[in-house]
This record gives structure tokens, C-alpha cells and sequence, in this order.
């Protein structure tokens, strides 16, 4: 299997090359289990929010949970929210909305539970990722949190990939290339 190597700051990483369509490849990057990197991303991400005052970090299930934890803790901001990904029987007024995001191709959604709607509603809101590629979450994700009332004060990830590292919307540490028909097998 190809590899992409990572490397952000001291630690590097091989990605595999996974096809996405035909000729097209992602750099498939799995936060989930990478305590190590998880912790060096969000300090570098508390870093670069030093001058960003805010009231709460949101972050997509799931690859943006043990990410936004983390951030949490060395922000001092001991609540996150998390948007998820299907409707939960505890949500009491569930708000959703549809995403397309690059990974799948079946159709998915963010939800946001009401009470959770009700704390975020004219709060400062960082959003925090591990990738941004299409921006197509980062995108439904905006739309809902501005559906409930929330300013988006920042975005950011750790890694911005294909036409997402070109954005100056967002703060990401590293940037992936998307990989073309020079990766195929
Ligand atoms: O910019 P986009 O094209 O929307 O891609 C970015 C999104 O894709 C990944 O989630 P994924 O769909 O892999 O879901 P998971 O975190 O639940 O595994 C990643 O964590 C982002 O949320
Ligand atoms: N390169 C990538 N690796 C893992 N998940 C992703 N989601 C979007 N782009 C991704």
C-alpha cells in the first residue's frame, strides 16, 4: 500500500493512500488512538487561540472528539459540544442538518440536541477538527451552529487537505495534497 509521510513538528506519521475515486486518493489520518499526537496537535492549536477569546469548543463526531478534549483541557474551557452524527433517544428537540462529506458516499447529517442548541446561542464558538477536505462538514457545521444562534469565532484542524489548504479561513497546522492519477496502482 502507498504511504504518505506526515510530519508535524517532531513526530511523523505514515499515512496510507486510500482511493476515494477513480485516480483520487486521501491520506487516511486516524486521530482516534494517537494519544501522542492528539496531545501535540492541541497544544499547538491552544497556541495559535491564545488571541481568540472564547465561550465554547465544537467539534464533528468522531474523529474531532479525544481533539477537542484536549484542546479543552489546555484552554480551560471544561465543556465541549460535540455534533453528532445520528439522532439519540436522550435529545429532546434534536437540530439537524444534511452534510457531504468526502469520506462517504451514503447521505449523512449533524445533529445538535436542544439543550446543547440553548447553551451555544450567542456564545463564541471555536470549531475544531482533525481534517477539513471538502470543508463540506466544516461548512453544515457552520450552517447549524448559526441556525441556533452561535458566532464562529475560529476554525480550526490539524490538517487542511486538497483545495482546504489554500483556505485562510481556517488554522490548520500541516497541509495534505489530494493525490491524483500519479498514485494509482
Ligand atoms: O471536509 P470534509 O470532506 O467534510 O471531510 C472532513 C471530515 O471527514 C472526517 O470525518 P469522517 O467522515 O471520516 O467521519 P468520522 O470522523 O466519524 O470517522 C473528518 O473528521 C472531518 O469531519
Ligand atoms: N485525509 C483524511 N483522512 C481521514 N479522514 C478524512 N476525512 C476527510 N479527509 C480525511
Amino acid at each position: 500500500m502507498q504511504q504518505y509521510q506526515l510530519r508535524l513538528g517532531p513526530l511523523t506519521r505514515n499515512l496510507p493512500l486510500i482511493k476515494i475515486a477513480p485516480n483520487t486518493r486521501i491520506a487516511s489520518f486516524v486521530l482516534l488512538g494517537d494519544a501522542e499526537l492528539t496531545q501535540y496537535a492541541a497544544q499547538r492549536l491552544a497556541q495559535r487561540l491564545t488571541h481568540t477569546p472564547f465561550d465554547y469548543l465544537v467539534t464533528m463526531e468522531s474523529k474531532g472528539i479525544p481533539l477537542a478534549q484536549a484542546l479543552s483541557q489546555l484552554t480551560h474551557h471544561p465543556r465541549f459540544i460535540v455534533l453528532r452524527k445520528s439522532v439519540k433517544p436522550y435529545m429532546t428537540h434534536p437540530h439537524t442538518i444534511a452534510v457531504t462529506a468526502i469520506t462517504t458516499h451514503t447521505p449523512q447529517q449533524l445533529v445538535l440536541d436542544d439543550a446543547d442548541a440553548t447553551l451555544l446561542r450567542g456564545k463564541r464558538v471555536v470549531i475544531v477538527d482533525d481534517v477539513i477536505s471538502t470543508g463540506g462538514s466544516l461548512e453544515a457545521a457552520n450552517r447549524l451552529l448559526q441556525q441556533v444562534g452561535a458566532q464562529i469565532v475560529a476554525q480550526t484542524a490539524i490538517l487542511a487537505e486538497g483545495a482546504a489548504g489554500t483556505r485562510t479561513d481556517i488554522e490548520f497546522l500541516a497541509k495534505l495534497p489530494l493525490f491524483d492519477g500519479n498514485s494509482s496502482e
